[in-house]
């Protein structure tokens, strides 16, 4: 419990006794119960990062609901999948407490409770991603085709092209930066611009949005790859996977324009 805040023993919800007798009392009244039950949830959220995270993802897949106009049946699986994983992670929170209760110090058992519980809230969102791709694909895929067919399709000569401006972009890019040489280090990432370039190529050429999410997830792993070597900052792979993607669109669309 890496950026956990040690709870106030004094105030909260339902220990009115607490500053009168000295010690806190349990609460008695449903209202008390639900206020402690909603300073958990909040615990929770101020403490782990993930719980955030995981109400931002909701927020979001709120939205997304709101526009795509997902049928009542689709919603209620939607919002099953979200509260399992918001329920995973407040028992995961719930457990790491009590472990650091009983085991301050390094313990192998207090990390097998901590690493289970933690796998809890991993096989939840799993779970929460497949069931949101199942439904929310039929929804995002058409509109994402539409997109990939206003662009068109690249010809050999277009992705020769594209591939050659993305590398000679990413050089002069990192002599203007002055970091790096033109295989490690510097910015841009020159493997983040050109896996993106050919992600951006193949989503194009296929046309088929499930391969475009294949090919994109690859390029995401080849630059994650990046960032773990240590070789390049987060705002390097960030800025080449724009760059690569950014130049490949603009080279397609320009031999769309004079075709
Ligand atoms: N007392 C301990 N004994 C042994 N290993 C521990 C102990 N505390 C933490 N760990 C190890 O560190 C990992 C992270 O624990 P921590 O309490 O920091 O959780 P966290 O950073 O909030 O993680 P999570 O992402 O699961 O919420 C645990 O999964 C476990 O492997």
């Amino acid at each position: 419990m890496s950026d956990a805040e040690m709870p106030d023993s004094g105030a909260g919800c339902g220990n009115p006794g607490a500053g009168r007798a000295g010690a806190p009392e349990k609460p008695t009244r449903f209202i008390d119960s639900v206020n402690c039950a909603i300073e958990g949830i909040l615990y929770a959220s101020r403490t782990q990062r993930h719980m955030r995270r995981h109400f931002l993802a909701a927020l979001v897949l709120l939205v997304a609901v709101l526009f795509l106009r997902v049928s009542a049946l689709e919603f209620t699986l939607l919002a099953i999948s979200v509260a399992f994983v918001l329920f995973a992670e407040l028992m995961n929170t719930s457990i790491e407490v009590v472990v650091d209760l009983v085991s301050p110090d390094y313990h192998p058992l207090a990390k097998i409770a901590k690493d289970v519980a933690a796998g809890g809230v991993l096989v939840a969102a799993i779970g929460a991603a497949v069931m949101g791709y199942l439904i929310l694909s039929q929804y995002i895929f058409p509109v994402y085709k539409e997109l990939l067919d206003m662009i068109g399709s690249p010809t050999e000569m277009g992705t020769v092209v594209a591939l050659l401006m993305v590398v000679i972009v990413v050089v002069i890019l990192k002599s203007i930066s002055g970091k790096g040489t033109p295989l490690e280090g510097g910015l841009p990432s020159g493997h983040a611009a050109v896996a993106f370039s050919i992600a951006t190529i193949v989503s194009l050429t296929t046309r088929d949005p499930l391969i475009s999410i294949l090919t994109i997830c690859l390029a995401v792993m080849v630059s994650h790859s990046r960032l773990l070597l240590r070789i390049h900052s987060p705002r390097e792979v960030v800025l080449g996977a724009l760059t690569g993607t950014a130049i490949t669109i603009a080279v397609m669309l320009l031999f769309r324009l004079l075709n």
